[in-house]
């Protein structure tokens, strides 16, 4: 089963805190990310993590286009909604297609504990 994982730069430190925590579980599982968030997950744990492009530069889109293939059964992507991003059109449609294919899409801590633990228990 394989999972995005995304956060835009002030998230960054509650999903490096998030996927160390969590990262017995999240071994289980197939990881791919956006590139920066990739390059911090693989300096602060043990996971292997396959990186797409930056966020900016097309990785949301990449993403995107796994889940409208099927390929990603989950996607975490802690968003900062404080702050504009260069490349909203590119956030909106990852969370659009996500909607479309009826993927799980968790876009803050909370949730993505819960989506974590629901696909942990899939995999029993
Ligand atoms: O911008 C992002 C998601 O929209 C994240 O990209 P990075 O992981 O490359 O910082």
């Amino acid at each position: 089963m394989r999972i995005a994982l995304i956060a835009h730069d002030e998230k960054k430190p509650e999903m490096m805190e998030f996927a160390a925590h969590h990262e017995v579980t999240l071994r289980e599982f197939e990881l791919v990310a956006t590139g920066t968030t990739g390059k911090r997950l693989m300096e602060v744990t043990d996971l292997d993590v396959e990186r797409k492009e930056s966020g900016p530069l097309g990785g949301d889109l990449m993403l995107g286009g796994e889940v409208a293939a099927g390929e990603c059964e989950a996607v975490i992507f802690l968003r900062d909604v404080l702050d504009a991003q260069p490349h909203e059109p590119d956030i909106s449609a990852l969370l659009r297609i996500c909607d479309v294919h009826d993927v799980p899409l968790a876009t803050n801590l909370a949730s993505a504990e819960y989506v974590l633990e629901g696909l942990r228990t899939d995999l029993d």
